[in-house]
């Protein structure tokens, strides 16, 4: 379980974050989608507390995080960037063992960071014929599988994944996706796909300048009067009678304006 209550972040004057809520049970996979500058990469870094919150708390399995140290974080939650920065020192086999030693320390040789760890986890993101390839020679979308693949390792009981479809391609993104409920325990993934939230995802969490507008199941949240005021769009929402939701959107009409001439002055 990882759990935000009520949670304000600042930068100098400026909220970010404003009394946020988001609650992950363990055994779930929880969304948070919300339009650019809403606050998801800011909510996935207090829940790490990669920044501080200014007010209310971060608990990780009921501890709060600002009593637990880094290294009791780095344990227990491992998370995914957008971007992964590549030291273009390493191989992928290294970068990958990296999650798992962050898990089990430096000193850990057989375990955490082993091979068949590894190699077990390049397999599940497709990139075992990679393993000695150093990261440099890698494309964006297979640095993001390598990401992945790191978190596999780590083994964490929580997994933070910011956008981790973004550079793949569509076959790809779909066994990310299939894979995604099985990466860890918790899991909370931030998407800007809706219809893919509501298919992978089993609670939502839309935000919107700073705040929490929406929570709860997929099909309670993605209606469409809440997503025309949060992303200034029109949608139009039909769900599948096997519970698949569809969205479409498009962008408001403009306000009519008045085709008759403007009175004259009357004379
Ligand atoms: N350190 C900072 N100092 C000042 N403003 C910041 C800082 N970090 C983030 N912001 C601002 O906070 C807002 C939220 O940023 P954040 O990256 O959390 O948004 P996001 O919802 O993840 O956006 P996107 O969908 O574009 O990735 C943005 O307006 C951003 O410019």
């Amino acid at each position: 379980m990882i759990a935000a209550h009520a949670v304000t972040v600042r930068a100098g004057r400026r909220v970010l974050l404003d009394g946020v809520d988001l609650s992950a049970a363990t055994g779930s996979v929880t969304g948070i989608v919300g339009p650019n500058g809403s606050g998801k990469t800011t909510l996935l870094r207090a829940l790490l507390r990669a920044v501080p919150a200014d007010d209310g708390r971060v608990e990780i399995d009921g501890q709060d995080v600002r009593h637990r140290s880094r290294r009791w974080i780095a344990q227990r939650v491992a998370s995914v960037a957008q971007r992964l920065d590549p030291d273009p020192a390493l191989t992928v086999a290294d970068e990958v063992a990296l999650g798992g030693l962050a898990r089990a320390g430096l000193l850990d040789r057989g375990g955490a960071g082993s091979d068949e760890r590894v190699a077990a986890a390049l397999d599940a993101v497709a990139l075992a014929h990679r393993a000695g390839d150093p990261l440099a020679a890698l494309s964006g979308g297979e640095l993001q599988r390598v990401g992945l693949a790191r978190a596999i390792a780590h083994g964490a009981d929580h997994v933070l994944l910011d956008e981790p479809t973004n550079h793949l391609d569509l076959r790809h993104r779909l066994e990310v996706l299939e894979l995604l409920p099985r990466i860890a325990p918790t899991v909370v993934v931030v998407l800007h796909d809706l219809e893919v939230a509501a298919r992978v995802c089993d609670h939502l969490v839309v935000l919107a300048a700073g705040r929490v507008v929406g929570a709860g199941p997929p099909a309670d949240v993605l209606r469409p009067a809440l997503l025309d005021a949060v992303y200034d769009v029109h949608t139009t929402r039909r769900d599948d009678p096997d519970g698949d939701i569809h969205l479409t959107f498009r962008l408001p009409t403009p306000p009519a304006t008045s085709s008759a001439a403007p009175e004259g002055p009357t004379r």
